[in-house]
């Protein structure tokens, strides 16, 4: 009878055990159709196939910076993660979260945002999650200020911490905790994120060694572990030091002046090193010029942190009150006083008398408006000279090195499928494929292995004109109708003469050329200064 029972008993068990697992299996049909719908949402980003990005923000200088705040995922003006609720987590497919519930659709692009965005990274990261072709016509995402979205880390199913001294680690914190969650997987990582200031550099190699590079080989090491092997890189022009000739192609002669510019150099040969051990990565080194500007939006710009130590910055702080003069760099010549302040139209007086004007209709005439050669510079009055590009212009060339990296892959991905499929021995279920086909997926195959076999390819992103700094503070001026005095000093330690791009090989391989002008760079850095005098802080938390 006990047996009878207990049998009874255990097939009842058995019973709700089966159909609990029968509930298990149809929620897994029903999870399953979910993820389904939820990948066909996900299929396109510009028309492309799913694509899962991780950026990594941003490039910083670490003044008045907590070093523990330096990991490189930190979230700047993050606000309490626990403010959202569990549902909106679901809802949110454990992407990021944006404050704005208008935002959330952007999650169908599965874009995973890491860390503090900043001038480069989130202007990049609006053109790419923006649903149109166009990055510079705003959209609502540019509407929303950089200061109002909030990164919530409980929201991520991974935590990458890239620093690795132990004395900066907090307590579980280190990379090899990481914990990257399969069905959360990322196809490509922008790497957006480093330490910048050349100055600094100087004073602190050991800390932007550290920071950079080590941080970048932890990177590396998480992605191998993740099995991801597409990455954007944001290098600089400052790998061409002192340059011989200019404009500089990729395969200028590299040299850079500064332990800025050494990390961002060691970096690429990392990069470099690391494909020809294994060709299965795929990496775009972009050499940005001088980024300039802001969204046109006016709500994403530049905030550096202390005194700006870069020129347009420190121009438009100027502009708005908050400096009494910008020191420009690199010059040797007089002032009418002798105390070395003067103002634009003084230099522009000058320079007009100095430039024999048909000398300069004649450079004009051969070389464009702006892009004349080194000894043209050489043997006139003028100041330091570089190639400024438009924040949005920078952002389009990302988008355009990502859709590059996954053309390779797809050429990739076929090859492989092609060629198994067609090898004798390999395929015993296609013995009806004759040897003529076999020839030519061979060929085919060695013809684009040779393609694909350059995995680790380098891009100048600049508008190849040179633009001397007293050039780019006139027409500042232009824009904002603001006066900007000016003291004339020495060269900054570091420093080049003359830099600027040529953009060919980027116009030709990656179909992106920037559109902006120096009016426009000025236009909108005016634009987003004038309406964030304070940058993202207030007056009284901003020094
Ligand atoms: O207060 C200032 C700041 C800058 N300058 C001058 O303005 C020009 C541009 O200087 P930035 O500091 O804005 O830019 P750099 O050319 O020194 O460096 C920038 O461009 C490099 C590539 O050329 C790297 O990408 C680097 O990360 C980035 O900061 C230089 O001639 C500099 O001497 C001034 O005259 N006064």
């Amino acid at each position: 009878m006990t047996d009878e029972m207990d049998e009874q008993s255990v097939s009842a068990e058995e019973c709700e055990s089966n159909s609990k697992e029968e509930e298990l299996q149809s929620e897994e049909r029903i999870n399953l159709k979910e993820e389904q719908k939820q990948s066909v949402l996900c299929r396109t980003w510009r028309g492309r196939e799913e694509v899962q990005f991780c950026a990594l923000g941003a490039e910083l200088q670490s003044e008045e910076r907590p070093l523990d705040e330096m990991i490189w995922m930190n979230a700047r003006n993050k606000t309490d993660p626990c403010q959202h609720s569990e549902k909106d987590e679901e809802s949110l497919m454990g992407a990021f979260h944006w404050r704005e519930d208008e935002l959330v659709d952007l999650v169908k692009y599965k874009g995973k945002v890491r860390g503090a965005l900043e001038f480069i990274d989130c202007p990049a990261l609006t053109t790419l999650f923006q649903p149109s072709a166009t990055s510079s016509r705003p959209s609502r995402l540019s509407e929303i200020a950089f200061r109002s979205y909030a990164f919530c880390p409980r929201t991520c199913d991974c935590n990458l911490d890239l620093q690795t001294p132990s004395i900066y680690k907090k307590q579980n914190h280190n990379v090899h905790s990481v914990n990257v969650q399969n069905k959360n997987r990322f196809d490509a990582v922008v790497h957006f994120t480093g330490l910048k200031a050349v100055g600094e550099s100087v004073a602190k190699p050991l800390l932007y060694y550290s920071n950079n590079i080590v941080g970048t080989l932890n990177l590396l090491e998480v992605m191998v572990a993740h099995d991801c092997k597409k990455l954007v890189f944001s290098s600089s022009a400052t790998v061409y030091g002192q340059p011989k000739e200019i404009p500089c192609t990729e395969d200028s002669p590299l040299c850079a002046l500064n332990p800025y510019g050494r990390t961002k150099l060691f970096i690429e040969e990392i990069f470099r090193d690391a494909h020809r051990a294994d060709p299965e990565w795929k990496i775009m080194l972009l050499r940005y010029f001088n980024p300039v500007g802001a969204h046109p939006s006016g709500t994403i710009g530049e905030d550096p942190r202390g005194i700006p130590n870069n020129l347009m910055p420190f121009v438009q702080q100027v502009a708005v009150g908050r400096r009494p003069e910008l020191t420009v760099f690199g010059t040797d010549y007089k002032t009418k006083d002798g105390t070395g302040i003067c103002e634009v139209e003084f230099i522009w007086e000058l320079k007009a008398n100095y430039i024999e004007p048909q000398r300069r209709a004649k450079a004009q005439r051969k070389h464009g408006s702006f892009g004349f050669p080194i000894e043209y510079y050489r043997t006139t009055w003028t100041n330091e000279v570089r190639d400024y590009i438009h924040v949005m212009d920078l952002s389009d060339g990302h988008v355009a090195a990502l859709c590059k990296l996954f053309e390779t892959n797809d050429i990739d991905c076929g090859l492989c499928l092609g060629a198994a499929s067609v090898r004798p021995g390999n395929t015993p279920d296609t013995p009806e494929l004759s040897r003529k086909w076999h020839d030519h997926f061979l060929a085919f195959l060695i013809f684009r292995c040779h393609f694909i076999s350059r995995g680790c390819e380098v891009y100048n992103l600049g508008t190849g004109r040179g633009i001397s700094v007293l050039e780019m503070v006139a027409a500042f001026e232009k824009a904002s109708g603001k006066k900007i005095p000016l003291k004339l000093a020495d060269r900054r330690p570091g420093d080049s003469e003359i830099v600027y791009a040529s953009t060919e090989k980027a116009e030709r391989e990656l179909n992106w050329k920037a559109q902006y002008g120096v009016e426009e760079m000025c236009r909108d850095q005016w634009n987003w200064a004038s309406k964030n005098p304070w940058g993202y802080g207030l007056p009284e938390t901003t020094d």
